[in-house]
């Protein structure tokens, strides 16, 4: 464990990590600091919830000349809902140093943001199309960054944003640094690497596994029509704090949302369909524990951080590897320990065997739950929510009426009715959900339905070359407009 203390700070920076309640750099944080502040470019790679937006932000912040009133730092993020994240983070890291933030991403008013740049932010934090939009419309100007840091590059460049950020990159000046950070690397971002970047130092952290390990990770053979009920029955049992569900396709993310809502869960959606409001609503509900269940497509698979997650759940079997690296990854996070949980029908069981195979690591297969189990579970929920009453409400109100009672009645025969009462019965409510095809990603003929773009030899399952994903050359694709980013079946 290394300490900040030794990574040479500047005093806000410090004051700030002390605030933030950091007591110690993490491993890629004691890496990446010292070589980032040297001025080189770098690539950064480490696990899941290692830290790595504050291994680049406290580089970016300490680079800031606050005494300029001129945009010298940009990052760029794949998703809106990261690029408001990351922006948070950066904020609270430059917090005491007033370094100035502003996030910069599709679906939100562009004249807000116009207004907004007329503050003279130091840093801007963007998603790839509408910074497109703000650089053409000259309301930003590239011209003044000192560095530029490309957090989850290699899924920017899946989602077919490599003209965007080539042409971003362009635009910035040559004596820029740039850093690079993801969990998982692949050639595409080698070679924008080569092409944008100079005299690159990697570093990356050296772990046994791609995953991380204070994630279990099981799965489930369970055919398509049964999924509901089994991910019910799980729920029930396993009483999650805060889960993510993942599903393959936007329709299935808002079929699986009302499900869950008609058997009595407090769950809501996320995918690229929604207006930025409802995205925003969903995030603040489920980040303030308003919500305990986020279903959503791979949107919220990369870099999302929302301390509770206990649970993943994989309704549907990610698309690759990667994405199941990361959505996996959306537990675990920062020393704490997670369930990940995969659902394979039996024609996907070899998929499963391939993400073993490239993250080796074993994914243990667990017996189907049981209505029995289920209803335990359901009776434990009841009997907490029950206890926790006892420990945090003001009863006195109630106290004469539970006297009467008595009276009439015993108690053992009292708490049972009142758990009965507590328990819920709504988990078993009919309900059909239209099937997902099997995932099937071997002939060209299937790839048209596959959410990534480029090759990615060894990463993809069925491994041959993809000729129809995202990146299919047709173009930049605008995060302004989602529904092209996102295609229906994938998002
Ligand atoms: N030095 C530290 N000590 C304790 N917690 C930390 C430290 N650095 C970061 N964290 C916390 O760890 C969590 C994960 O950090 P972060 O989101 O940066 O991970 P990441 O490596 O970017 O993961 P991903 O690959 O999923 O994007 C955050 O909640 C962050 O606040
Ligand atoms: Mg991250």
């Amino acid at each position: 464990m290394s300490q900040f203390m030794d990574l040479n700070l500047s005093r806000p920076v410090m004051k700030a990590l002390e605030e933030m309640g950091f007591e110690s750099a993490t491993s890629i944080q004691a890496q990446a600091i010292p070589v980032a502040l040297t001025g080189r470019d770098m690539i950064g790679q480490a696990q899941t919830g290692t830290g790595k937006t504050v291994a680049f932000s406290i580089p970016m912040v300490e680079m800031v000349n606050t005494d300029e009133d001129y945009v010298q730092g940009l990052i760029l993020t794949p998703t809106r809902e990261l690029c408001i994240q990351v922006a948070e983070e950066i904020g609270k890291v430059g917090l005491y140093k007033r370094v100035r933030t502003l996030p910069i991403y599709g679906g939100q008013d562009i004249n807000r943001q116009i207004k907004a740049l007329k503050n003279r932010p130091h840093v801007i934090i963007a998603t790839p199309g509408r910074l497109i939009d703000h650089i053409n419309r000259r309301t930003i100007r590239l011209n003044t960054i000192k560095m530029v840091v490309l957090d989850e590059a290699d899924e920017m460049l899946d989602m077919g944003f490599v003209e965007d950020i080539e042409s971003i990159l362009k635009t910035c000046p040559d004596n820029r640094q740039t850093l690079l950070f993801s969990a998982t690397m692949k050639p595409a971002v080698k070679s924008l690497a080569q092409k944008f970047m100079k005299d690159i130092e990697h570093v990356a952290v050296k772990a046994q596994e791609v995953t991380v390990p204070l994630i279990e990770q099981v799965y489930y053979e369970v055919p398509e029509r049964q999924k509901l009920d089994v991910l019910t029955r799980l729920l029930d049992i396993q009483n999650p704090e805060l889960a993510i569900v993942f599903g393959r396709t936007k329709r299935r993310v808002d079929e699986l949302m009302n499900a869950l809502i008609t058997r009595g869960y407090q769950a809501d959606g996320l995918h690229g369909d929604l207006s930025q409001r409802q995205r925003d609503t969903v995030m603040r509900k489920f980040r303030d524990g308003a919500v305990d269940i986020l279903v959503a497509t791979d949107v919220a698979a990369r870099g999302l951080d929302v301390s509770g997650v206990t649970h993943v759940y994989n309704f549907d079997i990610p698309q690759d590897i990667d994405s199941y690296v990361h959505r996996i990854g959306r537990t675990g996070r920062a020393g704490k320990s997670g369930i990940a949980t995969t659902f394979v029908t039996p024609r996907e069981v070899e998929h499963l065997h391939q993400i073993e195979r490239i993250t080796k690591r074993k994914i243990t297969k667990l017996p189907l739950p049981t209505i029995a189990e289920a209803r335990l579970g359901k009776q434990r929920i009841a009997m907490d929510q029950l206890v926790d009453a006892v420990a945090h409400n003001d009863l006195s109100g109630f106290k004469n009426l539970a006297e009467e009672l008595l009276e009439q009645h015993d108690s053992l025969t009292l708490v049972s009715a009142a758990l009965k009462l507590l328990t819920k019965n709504t988990s078993e409510v009919p309900v059909t959900l239209t099937a997902e095809q099997p995932l099937r990603v071997k002939g060209p003929q299937n790839r048209s339905k596959d959410r990534r773009g480029p090759a990615r030899p060894g990463k993809q399952f069925g491994g041959g070359r993809n000729t129809a994903g995202r990146s299919g050359g047709k173009g930049p694709k605008k995060d302004a407009r989602p529904r092209k980013k996102e295609p229906a079946f994938t998002r």
